[in-house]
Formats: C-alpha cells, structure tokens, sequence
C-alpha cells in the first residue's frame, strides 16, 4: 500500500484539522485532492510527506513504513517520497540545472555521492537525466540561469523536474500547475505522470478540468473530513457532486483559488 491511514485525527489548539477514519491509497493510483479553500489538501498532503502542522493522532504507513507523530519521515523513506511544495522551495542562487541535480543528491551513493553531487560533479547518467528533463519541461535554454531570476511558471517546471530527478515512488504535488499557462498546465500532467512513473501519485487540484489528466481517483475534502472518494469519470453523479462538495461552501467559489484560470471548471458542467 503506497498510504494508509487509520483513525487519523489532527488538532491545532480548538480546531481540527483532519478527521479521516480510513484511507487507503494503492501502488500506482493517481488520486486528486480536491475541495474548498481551507478544506485541508495541503494538511494532509504534508502530514504525508512527515511535515504535519502539529502533532497527530491515529496511525499512518507511507509506502509500507510506520510514520510516527512529530517525527520527519525515516531518511530512507524521504529519498522514496518527493514532494512539489506549493513555494516551491527552490534554492534560489542555484541554476535551474542545479536544482534539477538536487533532486538526484539522494541517489548519490554514499559520502563521496554526496560530495561529488554537493560539488557539482554528478555522474554522467544522472546529469543526462537532468538534461533530457530540462528539455521536457522546455527548459533547455534557461538550464544555467538562477531560478530567481525566472517567471513564476518556470520555478513550477523546475520543481517539477527535480522531483523527477529523485525518481519517487509517491509523489506528493500541491497545486503543481498552478502558475502555469493552459497548455502548460495541460502539459505539466504528463510529466508529473512520467516523474512518478509506476509509482503513486497524489495531487492537490484546483482546476477540476485537469482532473481526467491527473488522476484516475478523486478525494473530495470539507473542514478535514472525507466527503468524496470516486473514481474520475465524465459521470453526471460525479459532476453533482463536485458541485455540491464546493457549493456546501457559500463563502467560497470553487475557481476562486489561486492560480484558477479563465474556464478552468470547465469538466464540471453548469
Ligand atoms: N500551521 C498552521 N497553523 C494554523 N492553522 C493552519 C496551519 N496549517 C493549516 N492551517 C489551517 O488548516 C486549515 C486547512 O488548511 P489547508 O492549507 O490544508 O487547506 P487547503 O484545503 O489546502 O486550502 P487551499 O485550497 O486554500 O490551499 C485552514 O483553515 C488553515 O488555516
């Protein structure tokens, strides 16, 4: 089982954040988290990259091996998850090539894999990895640049990229399209798909119509509870109730969130 989760509860002083009896997650799935603003996608997205918001309850197994609360995930286990954050976190001064390699540091064997990685002198198959993905992601041309001085859509690509490099077996991705242009967005599918290859992939999703590119399996979140766990199809009693899943929230528009663009509920019929 890639994830699995039982009595999951996560409280931050009054509030609880996550409420989830049951969850499992299978090798190979691609599962979208989608709900409201708030709902708790990225609290959960975190909890299971071993970087929850406060201390939790319950018990929880990423990829076969027991995560313990307040705990980060076991080394071995950080090198078989990768995470594309929502900042993104980037090393700022680094090339976007040298961002891409970071991903790769992990695979380095050993001290002197380190080193030689930390130093700049990566294995010859791993800096051909780096550059047939910097070509992927149309990145090619901008390989030595300081990602702080790139547009926010190819901060995106390079994260992307070095969550490739690391060659996960879960892949944990937080909005990973959202500064990214339609037919990028369309694009940046494909190759979170390809990052993760027969490994799992779960992704935080905004734009409803990128959901039959990304994922095969919808988890619909509201205030922390799972309300929605279906498989994606073009069904009208999916549709009905992803509408219902953001409606329930009358402050808030499902395609207000960040990084929603012009028609990006489209799937989801009026
Ligand atoms: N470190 C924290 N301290 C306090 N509250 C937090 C913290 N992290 C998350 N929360 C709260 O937990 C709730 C869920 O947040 P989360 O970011 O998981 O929602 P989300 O579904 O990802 O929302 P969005 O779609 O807006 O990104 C929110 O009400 C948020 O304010």
């Amino acid at each position: 089982m890639s994830v699995h989760v039982e009595a999951l509860r996560l409280e931050l002083g009054e509030r609880c954040l996550l409420a989830i009896p049951h969850l499992h997650i299978a090798p190979g799935e691609r599962v979208a988290l989608v709900g409201p603003n708030g709902a708790g996608k990225s609290t959960l997205l975190r909890l299971l990259g071993g970087q929850a918001p406060a201390p939790w309850q319950g018990r929880l197994q990423v990829l076969g091996q027991t995560v313990t609360s307040g705990a980060a995930l076991p080394r071995d286990l950080r090198q078989r998850v990768a995470m594309v954050h929502q900042g993104l976190h980037l090393v700022d001064r680094l090339s976007a090539r040298d961002n891409l390699l970071i991903g790769a540091l992990s695979r380095c064997q050993g001290w002197a894999g380190w080193r030689a990685g930390l130093a700049g002198h990566y294995p010859a198959a791993i800096a051909a990895q780096a550059d047939a993905w910097l070509q992927r992601l149309g990145l090619s041309a901008l390989a030595q640049h300081r990602v702080d001085r790139l547009s926010g859509g190819e901060r995106q690509r390079v994260a992307v990229g070095r969550a490739a490099l690391q060659r996960p077996e879960l892949l944990l991705a937080d909005e990973a399209t959202a500064q990214l242009d339609p037919q990028a967005s369309a694009q940046a599918c494909q190759w979170l798909d390809q990052a993760v290859a027969r490994g799992s992939l779960i992704s935080v999703v905004h734009q409803l119509d990128l959901l039959p590119r990304l994922a095969s399996r919808v988890i619909g979140l509201r205030a922390g509870r799972v309300v929605l766990d279906r498989a994606v199809d073009d069904s009208p009693s999916l549709q009905q109730a992803l509408r219902e899943l953001y409606a329930s929230e009358p402050d808030v528009h499902p395609f207000d969130g960040a990084g929603a663009q012009e028609g990006a509920h489209a799937w989801v019929r009026a």
